[in-house]
């Protein structure tokens, strides 16, 4: 069905603070859906359903959906349209609490992109195929040493490989967005290695790339109070001389593996120290 028609009969005006940006092209939602490669009975979660272009095409699936959506209005008009063909839930994808899930496919409102992308990222999952803001889908995705590669670059690559399938156009929108979007795919990773404590390397890469344009000993040094546990002088001393020539580099320089290394390392000395 139409989107704008069924926005038009319902008298919908779209809210900007819940990023309602709603998806006119159906080819893009049939092609999105066929990216998630979605098998029987495998759950799989919408967040923000809008008044259903994704939905529309999620149910044509052998999937078990379920659809989380903030806007009461808009969680009426998916009950009426899906009734039983989908669990639907009303609420905030950031506080509710939706269980397992095998995939996730949504167009996800921009303003809470990186905090539902790592909640995504902190649950097992097989594959998410995710709209964003191109900027947002860039750093995602970037390099070091490139303007865009940063905390979200390296926190996104802790947990998964991602990658942009294509760009869309802003018309692909009503009401049109500003900027592009651009059509992520994240796939789990096997890390070559577990950082021993998740929270403590996205608070150091935090912190680290705070002061990206320092040597990483010096950002090190001057960022010691983000960390928890906060190491002591003497125990930051200690672990920058074992890193040696890695702190002499920016941490814009650094991959994703080298600033892990540091982080290890450093809550390895923080934990040694605290035994002693
Ligand atoms: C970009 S629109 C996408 C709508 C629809 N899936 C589509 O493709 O047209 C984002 C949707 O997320 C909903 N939303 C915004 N914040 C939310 C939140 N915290 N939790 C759940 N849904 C949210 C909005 O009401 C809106 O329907």
């Amino acid at each position: 069905m139409d989107t704008k028609k069924i926005l038009k009969k319902h008298n919908i005006r779209p809210k900007k603070n819940l990023g309602q940006n709603f998806l006119i092209n159906n080819k893009i939602a049939q092609r999105q859906v066929k990216h998630a490669d979605i098998q029987p009975d495998e759950k799989i979660l919408e967040i923000g359903g809008g008044v259903g272009t994704l939905t529309q095409e999620l149910i044509k699936t052998p999937g078990k959906i379920t659809v989380i959506e903030k806007d009461p209005k808009l969680h009426k008009i998916l009950k009426k349209r899906f009734g039983e063909k989908i669990t639907l839930i009303q609420g905030d994808a950031i506080q509710t609490d939706y269980g397992e899930t095998d995939k996730v496919v949504a167009n996800l409102p921009y303003q809470i992109s990186s905090e539902i992308t790592f909640k995504i990222l902190k649950k097992p999952f097989k594959k998410a195929i995710l709209m964003y803001q191109k900027e947002f889908a860039e750093r995602m995705t970037a390099k070091p040493g490139t303007k865009e590669y940063g905390r979200l670059t390296v926190g996104v690559d802790l947990y998964s490989n991602a990658e942009i399938l294509e760009k869309i156009p802003q018309t692909a929108f009503y009401p049109q967005p500003k900027v592009m979007s651009a059509l992520v795919k994240l796939t789990p990773k096997n890390p070559k290695y577990t950082p021993k404590n998740q929270e403590f390397f996205l608070d150091f890469t935090k912190a680290i790339f705070s002061q990206r344009r320092k040597k990483l000993k010096n950002a090190m040094k001057n960022t010691r109070h983000m960390l928890n546990p906060k190491p002591t002088k003497k125990t930051l001393k200690q672990t920058i001389k074992k890193l040696d020539k890695t702190t002499e580099k920016r941490p814009e320089k650094l991959t994703p593996s080298q600033i892990a290394d540091c982080s290890n390392k450093l809550y390895t000395e923080i934990q040694k120290t605290k035994k002693q």
